[in-house]
């Protein structure tokens, strides 16, 4: 059921920083769209709040106007199993915020699901996790007064301080299996993917292949990815990482719950 059908259970997080279960802004079924499990029929679990405000963030309504309503995680799984998938999607929003991202988590292992986490890399928490999969958001993300969606740049600094945490990094790509996925817009993210790649295998003991780093072209619609999914795949090539595309975003643009 899509979450974002039922008017009377909607409500501005904002309004409802506590209480039982999930902020849930929408629950669907779809192929993965991204990253080393593309194709994969998968639920997604997209959870509502963030910590970071990135310009293009293709989630508006879980970051700059946050929208959702509370789910209790049986309420939750009961809405997974009834679809016909064995990978679930636990995205956001930061669904790392919620202390109760651990225990659907739990939940859905026991029930032999495997679970990917689409996180932002600032939160580190102990769950079972099958693929961690980490989009480390760029100086290019950040909301300055010209390009942020709403406001006048207000988010910008708050958005620069939290938006790389090295020990977060680290613990993750330590304790689960992990992709690195960037948001590529062109050639000049590229030194701060290869510097922040260097400082990473500093500080962790965990060794990070090129091919667990992938580049992702930035664009929430088919019209801007159209703009730069060329120029990315170039610089995969370039630099010897992957790149993956956005599956999701081709067969469906940018509808909801897909
Ligand atoms: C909406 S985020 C939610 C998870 C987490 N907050 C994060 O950023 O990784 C899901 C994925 O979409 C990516 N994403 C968001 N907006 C995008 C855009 N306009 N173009 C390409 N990727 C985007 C993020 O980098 C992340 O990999
Ligand atoms: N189909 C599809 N695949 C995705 N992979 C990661 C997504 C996300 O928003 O985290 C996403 C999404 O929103 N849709
Ligand atoms: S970290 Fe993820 S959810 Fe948060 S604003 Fe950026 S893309 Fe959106
Ligand atoms: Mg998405």
């Amino acid at each position: 059921m899509p979450v974002s059908d039922s008017p009377d259970r909607e409500c501005v997080a904002d309004r409802d920083p506590g209480g039982e279960g999930l902020p849930i802004n929408e629950l669907f079924y779809s192929l993965q769209g991204e990253g080393t499990l593309a194709g994969v029929p998968s639920v997604f679990v997209r959870t509502s709040g963030c910590n970071l405000r990135c310009w293009f963030c293709d989630s508006y309504h879980t970051s700059w106007e946050p929208t959702h309503a509370r789910m209790g995680l049986e309420e939750i799984v009961a809405e997974i199993e009834s679809h016909p998938a064995d990978h679930v999607v636990l995205t956001g929003g930061e669904p790392l915020l919620h202390e109760e991202s651990v225990a659907l988590l739990e939940t859905l292992d026991e029930r032999g699901y495997h679970t990917t986490v689409e996180t932002n890399g600032t939160i580190h928490r102990e769950a079972p996790i099958d693929l961690a999969s980490i989009s480390p958001k760029l100086e290019s993300s950040t909301p300055t007064a010209d390009r942020d969606p709403k406001g006048e740049g207000e988010w910008a600094q708050r958005h620069e301080d939290a938006r790389i945490d090295l020990e977060a990094l680290s613990a993750l790509v330590e304790d689960y299996a992990f992709q690195l996925k960037f948001v590529v817009t062109d050639a000049d993210d590229m030194p701060e993917i290869r510097g922040l790649l260097a400082d990473l295998r500093r500080v962790t003991s965990e060794p990070i292949h090129d091919e667990d780093v992938l580049l992702m072209p930035e664009g929430a619609t088919r019209e801007r990815l159209a703009e730069t999914r060329e120029r990315v795949a170039e610089l995969a090539m370039e630099y010897g990482f992957r790149y993956t595309p956005r599956l999701h975003v081709d067969l469906w643009n940018d509808a909801p719950e897909t």
